[in-house]
C-alpha cells in the first residue's frame, strides 16, 4: 500500500471556514487518520498550534511565531529575539498608537518572539519604528506581525523534518500569504489556497482554485497515498 506524504499546513486562510474565520470542522478527521508527519506551521503564538494538534489528536510538531518558536516534539527552540519588538512596541505605544486586541490581549500573551498588530491600527508608523530596530512588519491578512528578518517557517520546518526523519523534498505544504513563503521554497510541492495573497501565489508550485479549507481538502484528497 502507498504512503501519504509528509504535511505542512498554515492555520488562517488555509485550514479556516470560507468565511474567514474558524478552523473548517471537515479537516480533523483527515488529519488524525494522515499516516506521515503533520507538521502546523503558523504566525500566531506558541500555544495556538499545539492546542490544535492537541485538539485534532496529532503528534505535536509546530513552528509557531513565523519561525520565532520550533517544536520538534521533543525540544523546543526559540530562534529570535523579542526584545526589540517589544522596543518597537513601546515605541508605537508612547506615540499613542495601540496593538489594537483589548486590555488583556491573548493575541500576544504568550508569545516569545514577535508581536502582532491588530490589521486596524495604522501600518505605517509601525513600519518606520520597526526599520529603527531592524526589524520587518508583514501584513497576513490575519494581523501585522512585527518580527526578526531572519527566521521563517521554512527553516522551522526543515527543522523538524530532519528531527523525525522525513524528506523534505517529499513533503506537501498548503499556505495563504506571505509568511508561507518561506514553507513553500522548503518542501517539495507548495500549493497556495484561492484566497492567497500574490506572495504566496508567486512561491506556490500551484494555485488552488478553492479557497480556505476547500483547497486544502482539494489538496489531501489528490496526495494521499501518493507515496
Ligand atoms: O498569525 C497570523 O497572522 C496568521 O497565522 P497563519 O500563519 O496560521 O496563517
Ligand atoms: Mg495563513
Amino acid at each position: 500500500m502507498r504512503a501519504d506524504p509528509p504535511l505542512v499546513l498554515d492555520i488562517d486562510g488555509t485550514l479556516t471556514r470560507l468565511e474567514g474565520w474558524g478552523i473548517d470542522p471537515r479537516v480533523f478527521d483527515p488529519l488524525r487518520e494522515w499516516d506521515a508527519p503533520v507538521v502546523i506551521a503558523t504566525g500566531k503564538a506558541f500555544p495556538y498550534p499545539v492546542a490544535l494538534c492537541h485538539f485534532v489528536g496529532i503528534p505535536e510538531l509546530v513552528v509557531a511565531e513565523n519561525g520565532g518558536v520550533v517544536y520538534t516534539g521533543d525540544d523546543v527552540f526559540f530562534t529570535a529575539d523579542r526584545e526589540a519588538a517589544r522596543a518597537v512596541v513601546e515605541e508605537y505605544r508612547a506615540a499613542g498608537y495601540d496593538l489594537g486586541w483589548g486590555t488583556e490581549d491573548t493575541v500576544n500573551r504568550w508569545r516569545e518572539t514577535e508581536i502582532a498588530v491588530n490589521l486596524e491600527q495604522p501600518i505605517e508608523p509601525l513600519r518606520e519604528i520597526a526599520a529603527e530596530y531592524g526589524l520587518e512588519v508583514i501584513d497576513t491578512g490575519y494581523a501585522y506581525h512585527v518580527k526578526d528578518a531572519d527566521p521563517n517557517k521554512g527553516e522551522g520546518i526543515a527543522r523538524i523534518a530532519d528531527h523525525v526523519g522525513v524528506d523534505l523534498a517529499d513533503c506537501v505544504a498548503v499556505g495563504d500569504s506571505i509568511n508561507d513563503v518561506s514553507t513553500f521554497e522548503t518542501v517539495g510541492r507548495g500549493f497556495a489556497v484561492g484566497n492567497a495573497d500574490e506572495a504566496a501565489k508567486a512561491a506556490a508550485d500551484e494555485v488552488l482554485e478553492e479557497r480556505h479549507a476547500d483547497g486544502t481538502l482539494a489538496v489531501l484528497e489528490r496526495v494521499r497515498g501518493t507515496m
